[in-house]
C-alpha cells in the first residue's frame, strides 16, 4: 500500500496570519521570499521534529543557490497550477490542442508556462542575470496563422498572473500585451553549452500525457558550467496512492470527484525539488487554491526506495514504444531480474516516481539516431541523485549537460536506479552477476540485452552486436565505460523476424600502478549468457553477464 497524501504531507490547522507578499515597486530579489520564511518558522508552534525539518529546510537556504531555488519552486507551483486549469479545460475542448511541425501535440500551456516561468525567473533574479534554454520556440507562436492561438496563450498568461499574489509576488499593475508576452517567450533562447549559467526548462513535459488528460510534469533545472545545480519538478497529477500511477488518469478524476480535496488534504500533485551537493531530495505539495505559497510549503524529504530484491523492484519506461523500445527494456528487465511488469507513466515523473521512492529503476532506450534533449532530464536526474539514486547512460557514464540542447555522446539509452536494487548480490546463478566496485578499474560487469521491434513495419531492432549495457552500480561503478555482455537483438517483419545473439567480453587495459599495469585482462565468456528469438512480426532477444577483474594484484579477470 502507498503513502496517501495525508501521511506525507501533514497539515498545521493553525490560522496562520499568512505575511504579505511583497509589494511589486519593492519587490527586487528573492531574499524577500527567505525573510517570509524565517518569519513563518518563527511565528507558529510546531512539533519539535517539524520545526528540526523546516531548520533543515532553513540551513540548506542559507547555501548557495537557495534563492534561486526558492524562486525555481514558487514558479513551478504557479505553473503547475496554470497547467491545472489549462487539462481541465483541454479535457473538454480537444480544440486548443494544435500540431507542432514535428506533429506532436502542444497546447497553449506549453507557451504559458514558458511565459510565466520566464517572467517569475527575471521578475526576482533581475532579466539580464536570467538566461533560459526552453522547449517551444517564439516563431511558430508568432506566425499568422497561431493567432487565435496566441490570443489564448495571453489571457492564459494574464489570468495566471492575477494569482501571482498566492506565490509570493505582486501582479503586474497592468495586464501583460500581446508583444510584452511575445517577448517574455522570446527570451527563453539560449542553447546551453559549457560555460555560464542557464535555465532548462521544459514547460509541459510529457505533452501527449497532458492532452490525454494523464501524467505530465513542469521540469525547471538550473545549470552552470555543464552542471545540474537545481532541478524542480512540478508533476500536478502524481496521484495519491503509487498504485494509481499505472491506472488510466480518467479513474483518478472519477475518485477526486466523489472525495473532493479540502484544503487541509491533497489528492494529488507534488513538487520535488534539489540542490546539487545537498544529499536531499525534497517534495511538496501543489499549494491549494485557497492557500498562499508560505515556504517551504509543508516539504517533506524523500529518498530511493530500500527494496534490494530486483523480484520485487518495479521499473517504470516511457509509455510510447515510439519514445523507447518496450521489446528491449523487457530484455534488459529480464536479465537483471526485474520481474514486474513495467509501470508506463508518461513525462519526467517516471524521474519522480524514482526519487520519491516509487519504483526502483527507469530506463528510456529510443530508437537510434533520436537526440535525447536537456530539458527532458536535467530537473530529473539531479533530484534522483540527490534523493540517494544514479543516472547515467548504458555505459555507465554521466549525462553530459554541457553539449548545448542535446546530451551528446549518450551511450545508447538512460537508466535510473536506487543503488539497493543495483548493488544487491545475484541470488540466481542465471541472473546477472553485480560487482560491488571499490576502485573505478576493478570492477568489470555488464548486462547485455537487446530486442526488436514487432510488427509488420519492418526493421526496428535497436542496438546489434556489441551492444553491452550496465546498470548503474552493477559493476562498472560509474563510468570507467566497460561494455560487455552478453546480448541478443532483432527486429520482427510481416513474414518473420530475424534476431541475432552472442557474447562481447570486456577487456580492460589496467591503469593501476603495479604487477597489472598495461595489462590486457579480459572476462572469460563463460560469465556471460545470451538469447535471441525471431518469428512472424515479432524478433529479440537478451542476455547478461558480469565479471570482476582484478588490476591490482592478480590481473586476472572472473565470474
Ligand atoms: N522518438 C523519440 N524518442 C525518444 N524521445 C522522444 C522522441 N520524440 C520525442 N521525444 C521526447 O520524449 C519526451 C517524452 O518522453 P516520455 O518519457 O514522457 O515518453 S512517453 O510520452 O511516456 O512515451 C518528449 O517530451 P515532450 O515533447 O515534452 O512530451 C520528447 O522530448
Ligand atoms: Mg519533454
Amino acid at each position: 500500500m502507498g503513502k496517501g497524501y495525508d501521511d506525507v504531507f501533514t497539515v498545521t490547522k493553525t490560522k496562520h496570519a499568512v505575511k504579505q507578499p511583497v509589494s511589486w515597486s519593492n519587490y527586487k530579489v528573492p531574499c524577500n521570499l527567505s525573510k517570509q520564511h524565517i518569519g513563518f518558522v518563527s511565528k507558529f508552534p510546531v512539533m519539535e521534529e517539524e520545526q528540526q525539518k523546516r531548520l533543515d529546510v532553513l540551513a540548506e537556504l542559507s547555501e548557495d543557490y537557495s534563492e534561486e531555488l526558492e524562486v525555481a519552486v514558487r514558479a513551478v507551483q504557479m505553473a503547475s497550477s496554470l497547467c491545472q486549469r489549462v487539462q481541465d479545460t483541454i479535457i473538454s475542448n480537444q480544440n486548443q490542442v494544435q500540431s507542432k511541425d514535428d506533429d506532436s501535440p502542444v497546447t497553449v500551456a506549453d507557451w504559458s508556462v514558458q511565459a510565466i516561468v520566464s517572467w517569475m525567473l527575471s521578475e526576482c533574479l533581475g532579466s539580464q542575470n536570467v538566461s533560459i534554454v526552453a522547449e517551444e520556440d517564439v516563431q511558430s507562436l508568432s506566425k499568422a496563422n497561431s493567432s487565435e492561438l496566441l490570443e489564448a496563450v495571453v489571457e492564459t498568461v494574464n489570468q495566471c498572473l492575477t494569482e501571482a499574489p498566492r506565490f509570493g509576488v505582486q501582479e503586474p499593475k497592468c495586464g501583460l500585451s500581446t508583444s510584452d508576452v511575445l517577448e517574455i517567450i522570446g527570451r527563453c533562447s539560449s542553447t546551453g553549452g559549457p560555460t555560464g549559467r542557464f535555465w532548462v526548462l521544459d514547460p509541459v513535459d510529457g505533452t501527449l500525457g497532458f492532452v490525454r488528460g494523464d501524467q505530465y510534469a513542469v521540469a525547471l533545472a538550473l545549470i552552470e558550467d555543464g552542471e545540474v545545480k537545481l532541478g524542480v519538478l512540478g508533476c500536478p497529477n502524481y496521484p495519491m496512492r503509487k498504485e494509481w500511477l499505472s491506472y488510466h488518469h480518467r479513474y483518478h478524476r472519477i475518485i477526486s470527484k466523489l472525495t473532493p480535496p479540502t484544503a487541509e488534504t491533497w489528492n494529488k500533485g507534488c513538487v520535488l525539488y534539489a540542490k546539487r551537493g545537498s544529499g536531499k531530495a525534497w517534495m511538496q505539495p501543489l499549494l491549494h487554491v485557497n492557500k498562499m505559497f508560505v515556504w517551504p510549503n509543508h516539504a517533506k524529504q524523500v529518498s530511493v526506495s530500500p527494496i534490494d530484491n530486483p523480484a520485487l523492484a518495479t521499473f517504470c519506461e516511457p509509455v510510447e514504444k515510439a519514445n523507447s523500445s518496450h521489446s528491449f527494456t523487457a530484455g534488459l528487465a529480464h536479465t537483471i531480474g526485474l520481474r514486474k511488469q513495467p509501470l508506463r507513466v508518461y513525462s519526467m515523473v517516471k524521474y519522480a516516481a524514482i526519487a520519491r521512492g516509487d519504483a526502483e529503476v527507469f530506463m528510456k532506450f529510443a530508437r537510434a539516431g533520436y537526440k535525447e534533449k536537456i530539458w527532458d532530464h536535467a530537473a530529473g536526474v539531479i533530484i534522483i541523485q540527490e534523493a540517494g539514486g544514479m543516472v547515467t547512460d548504458a555505459g555507465g557514464l554521466p549525462l553530459d549537460f554541457s553539449k548545448g540542447i542535446y546530451l551528446e555522446g549518450l551511450d545508447r539509452g538512460i537508466v535510473a536506479s536506487s543503488p539497493s536494487v543495483a548493488t544487491r548480490p545475484a541470488s540466481n546463478p542465471n541472473q546477472v552477476k553485480h560487482s560491488k566496485d571499490t576502485n573505478n578499474n576493478q570492477g568489470g560487469a555488464g548486462a547485455g540485452a537487446g530486442g526488436g521491434l514487432g510488427g509488420a513495419a519492418g526493421p526496428g531492432g535497436f542496438f546489434g552486436p556489441g551492444g553491452g549495457f550496465s546498470i548503474p552500480g552493477f559493476g562498472n561503478g560509474f563510468g570507467n565505460g566497460i561494455v560487455g555482455g552478453g546480448y541478443g537483438s532483432g527486429y520482427g517483419g510481416p513474414n518473420g523476424g530475424s534476431s541475432k545473439g552472442g557474447i562481447v567480453r570486456p577487456s580492460v587495459v589496467c591503469k593501476d600502478r603495479g604487477p597489472c599495469y598495461q595489462k590486457k585482462v579480459t572476462c572469460p565468456a563463460k560469465c556471460f549468457s545470451s538469447f535471441s528469438r525471431s518469428g512472424k512480426g515479432y524478433g529479440g532477444g537478451g542476455g547478461g553477464g558480469g565479471c570482476t577483474i582484478d588490476c591490482k594484484k592478480k590481473c586476472i579477470a572472473y565470474c
